[in-house]
């Protein structure tokens, strides 16, 4: 098992392009099975949850391979409508090849989605959204089959705005007969993407963005050449890390109007922040100032996953914040472990009290998460001491050799 050592107190200074979004690349590779032939997909990143959805097309018949951040797909082969358990467990989004294969094949068997351990993650809107949509569905521990004829049109109301739920229901009803809408809908840019990808293969969608979505069905779609939106999540660990070293660092090619809710909080903390069209500076002379409260929701609103990282900021902070995290119930893994570097955190149900300290100390931590353990990686870029994050292959899930990306920008980490 990998480990990261990282020598922390050097500010980080430079300029940086962060890379494209896991979140709308893994659904486009997905829904990239609807429309028969050759896709080319540009600025995908090169990570663990990208493997994973390129062995799970190869699994079911296509060719695809990542050269570069380029993705060269060709569905035509495709044969196969069951993604086996052991692949379906290593990510949530497996999940997205639900909608396209029951789309292509009327067809679809699967098992339960895995993913990150930060709460309980049910599927039932999704089924429920299918089956509004015509598909029946039998269920056991073991698997979920789905099988429809000709899918309809319906009006799909989702009891919350869930990202996952939204994007499949998206994708089964492009092809389904009439029209489809859903209400409530999430409005992540992510899903705007999905529908633009979607759109570029000739689908007929508006209203992503919004809480209501109309999908009206089409019979035909064809491959496309498409860009992956940059990945805003990154962007923001780069913002916090950058402001938690007391850095100066340029971030390129980013899209500034998906992370408004984190340049204002990072604002409230002190730090100074630049925004141009593309490119945001992160500027932190100081010590950050503390936040009275962070609460996390449903985009436009701060994002649950970059909630373990701006707690690692306000725990150096110059008095008490809270957080408040109301996506996901199992989402403070990593408060014990900036506990063990010294953060001085108490969590009462689903909202941590953060004293903040003047700084934070080496340890060896356990990255229990993806986004718990870009945060142990921005506590120790900040502690006094040598900090040691075990259980790696969990940042690799959604960070492209997060040690290089950071080591350009002045730190100093390695992998071993
Ligand atoms: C690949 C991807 O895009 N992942 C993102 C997506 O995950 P994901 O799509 O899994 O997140 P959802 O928006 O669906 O989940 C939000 C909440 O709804 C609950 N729920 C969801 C579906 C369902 O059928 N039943 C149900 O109860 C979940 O348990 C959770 O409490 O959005 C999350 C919330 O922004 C992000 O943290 C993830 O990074
Ligand atoms: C929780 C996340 O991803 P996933 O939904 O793929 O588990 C994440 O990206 O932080």
């Amino acid at each position: 098992m990998e480990k990261l050592f990282i020598e922390g107190g050097r500010p980080l200074s430079g300029a940086i392009s962060i890379h494209g979004a896991k979140n709308a690349a893994l659904p486009i590779l997905a829904a990239s099975l609807m429309a028969s032939g050759v896709h080319t997909l540009h600025n995908v990143p090169d990570l663990l949850d990208i493997q994973t959805m390129l062995q799970i097309v190869c699994g079911l018949g296509c060719k695809a391979e990542l050269q570069g951040d380029t993705v060269t797909i060709n569905t035509a082969t495709a044969d196969s409508y069951h993604v086996p358990e052991q692949l379906m467990k290593q990510m949530r989004s497996s999940i997205f090849l639900m909608g396209p294969l029951l789309a292509r094949f009327g067809r679809v068997h699967v098992s339960q989605p895995g993913g990150c351990a930060i709460g309980e993650r049910k599927i039932d809107m999704h089924l429920k959204g299918l089956e509004s949509l015509g598909a029946r569905i039998e269920e056991t521990p073991q698997s979920i089959i789905c099988t429809a004829g000709q899918l309809h049109g319906a009006d799909i109301v989702l009891d919350f705005p869930s990202v996952g739920a939204t994007e499949n229901i998206m994708m089964a009803a492009v092809k389904a007969k009439g029209r489809t809408t859903i209400y409530n809908a999430a409005r992540e840019p992510e899903i705007q993407d999905l529908q633009n990808f979607l759109n570029a293969m000739g689908a007929d969608i508006i209203g992503a963005g919004t809480d209501t979505i109309t999908i009206c069905g089409v019979t035909e779609l064809q491959p496309v050449a498409y860009r992956i939106i940059p990945d805003r999540i990154v962007a923001g660990t780069v913002m916090v890390a950058a402001a938690a070293t007391k850095g100066n660092v340029t971030l390129e090619h980013v899209n500034p109007a998906h992370l408004t809710s984190v340049i204002h909080a990072l604002k409230r903390a002190g730090v100074q922040m630049t925004v141009g069209d593309d490119i945001i500076n992160v500027n932190c002379l100081g010590r950050p100032r503390a936040v009275e409260r962070i609460v996390t929701s449903p985009y436009p609103a701060f994002p649950t996953d970059l909630q373990a990282q701006i707690m690692v900021l306000l725990t150096l902070a110059d008095g008490p914040s809270i957080v408040k995290e109301t996506i996901f119930e199992g989402r403070f893994k990593h408060v014990d472990e900036l506990s063990r570097m010294g953060a001085d955190i108490r969590v009462d149900l689903n909202s941590a009290f953060i004293r903040g300290v003047p700084r934070l100390y080496g340890a060896t931590v356990e990255a229990t998460d993806l986004r718990a353990g870009a945060a142990l990686v921005i506590a120790g870029l900040a502690a006094h001491g040598t900090t040691v994050v075990e259980q790696v292959h969990h940042i690799d899930r959604g960070y492209d050799r997060i040690e290089q990306m950071l080591n350009r920008l002045g730190a100093n980490i390695r992998r071993s």
